[in-house]
Parts: C-alpha cells; sequence; structure tokens
C-alpha cells in the first residue's frame, strides 16, 4: 500500500534508545522547547498498538503507557509488527506521518534499520539520526529489566551496529546536562524552521 507524502517536513529527528534509555523523556524535553507550532512527536509503534488493540480487544492508550501493561503485551506485539514489516517495512513509517504538518518531526522509537531506511529513502536531506543511550544500571533503576527474547532480539538490537549516528545523547546522572547535549540540535531545528532567535 502506497501513502502519498502529505507535507514537506524541513528536519526529522529519528530517535533510538533502548528500553528505558529515555527515549519519550528527550523527545518530550525538545517538544517542550520547539513548541507545537513548530514539531510533533512520531511514534512508530503507535499505529502498531493501535492496530494491535483493536485486533485484541486491549486498552490502546494503556499499551501507549510506560506501565506493566505494555510489557505483558510486547513479545506478541513485536512478532505481530514484524510480521508486518515482512510485508512492508515502511508500512508503520507511513502511517505514523501520515497527519503530521509542522516543520520539525521527531520520531522518537525507531528500533529497525528499516525504520531508518525508509526515512532516509524518502526524506534523505531532512532526516538525522539519533541515539540515545543510558547504562543498564540507570535503566534498572527507572525499571528496566532483561527479558530474554526481547532485549537480545532485533526490537532492542537492531540499530546496535552499523548505524553512523548524527548525535549520541547521554542520558545517565554523570552525562553533561540534556540541555547542552542538545544545543546544536535545537539550534539546526529552529535554524530550518526559520524561528532561530539571533
Ligand atoms: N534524564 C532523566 N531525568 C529524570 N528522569 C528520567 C530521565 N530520563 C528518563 N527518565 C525517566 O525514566 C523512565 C524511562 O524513560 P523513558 O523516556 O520512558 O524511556 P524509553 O522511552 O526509552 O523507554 C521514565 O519514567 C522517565 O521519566
Ligand atoms: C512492539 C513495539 O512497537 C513496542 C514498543 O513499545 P514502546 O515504544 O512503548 O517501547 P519503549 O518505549 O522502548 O519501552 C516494539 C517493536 O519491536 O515494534
Amino acid at each position: 500500500m502506497s501513502t502519498m507524502l502529505t507535507t514537506n517536513p524541513k528536519l526529522i529527528l529519528v530517535f533510538s534508545g533502548k528500553r528505558k534509555s529515555g527515549k519519550d523523556y528527550v523527545t518530550d524535553l525538545i517538544h517542550k522547547r520547539l513548541g507545537p507550532e513548530v514539531c510533533c512527536i512520531l511514534r512508530l509503534s503507535a499505529p502498531l498498538k493501535e492496530q494491535y488493540a483493536r485486533e485484541r480487544g486491549l486498552d490502546f492508550k494503556e499499551l501507549l503507557g510506560s506501565g506493566q501493561y505494555k510489557e505483558q503485551y510486547r513479545a506478541d506485539m513485536i512478532a505481530w509488527g514484524e510480521r508486518r514489516r515482512k510485508q512492508d517495512p515502511g508500512f508503520f513509517c507511513r502511517l505514523a506521518q501520515r497527519s503530521a504538518t509542522q516543520p520539525v518531526w521527531i520520531v522518537s522509537d525507531a528500533r529497525r534499520l528499516s525504520d531508518l531506511q525508509w526515512f532516509w529513502t524518502e526524506y534523505p536531506n531532512q532526516t538525522r539520526c539519533i541515539r540515545v543511550e543510558a547504562s543498564e544500571h540507570t535503566r534498572r533503576q527507572r525499571g528496566w529489566e532483561f527479558t530474554s527474547g526481547i532485549d537480545d532480539a532485533e526490537s532492542e538490537c537492531g540499530l546496535d551496529q552499523g548505524v553512523d549516528f548524527d548525535w549520541i545523547i547521554r542520558n545517565d546522572k554523570d552525562a553533561p546536562p540534556l540541555e547542552e547535549q542538545l544545543h546544536l540540535l535545537f539550534s539546526l531545528a529552529e535554524e530550518k524552521a526559520g524561528t532561530e532567535t539571533s
């Protein structure tokens, strides 16, 4: 199924990172700083969870949350999503961007090379890839526990090698403040959106 690309963004920031590394925390911070007129957050997992919840009569909002509810279904959602991606690697990317109209898009949850390749192919000049990193100690403090079949599978490891990220954001207590690490990214976004203040 091919979806017409509905708008032409100036900048697409594609984030990835392990569970509890802080993808949502960092992208929410950027969204608050740039504002909803300038940027929107696209979650590739949102259309997946919406369809999965509909098919199984589950609570979509709970699946979008960060609690234990989604963890119960994560393995099955991964398998369900991978079956869809096998037929059409860009399926969730197209659905996630269909109503985006702002000049800056923040994709908060890329997990596979096919996710990055879709954006690089459709928007080669606008796409930048950012990796959010946190130590396992930090992630455990945030509620992460290693789960075999998930944390050693493509959903969590698909971008561990072979990607030359444009930025790496270290999201640990001993890392430089996020505002400092994100400074150049904020400047780029404001320049591309034409909102930079001199
Ligand atoms: N720099 C930070 N300072 C304080 N809390 C953080 C920070 N980064 C992440 N968190 C918290 O850790 C938890 C996991 O972060 P989240 O962004 O949901 O991770 P991910 O989306 O990568 O799974 C959330 O409760 C979030 O509020
Ligand atoms: C089936 C998934 O889309 C579920 C992703 O759920 P979240 O995006 O909520 O995950 P984290 O925020 O990293 O904990 C993963 C996939 O492989 O597509």
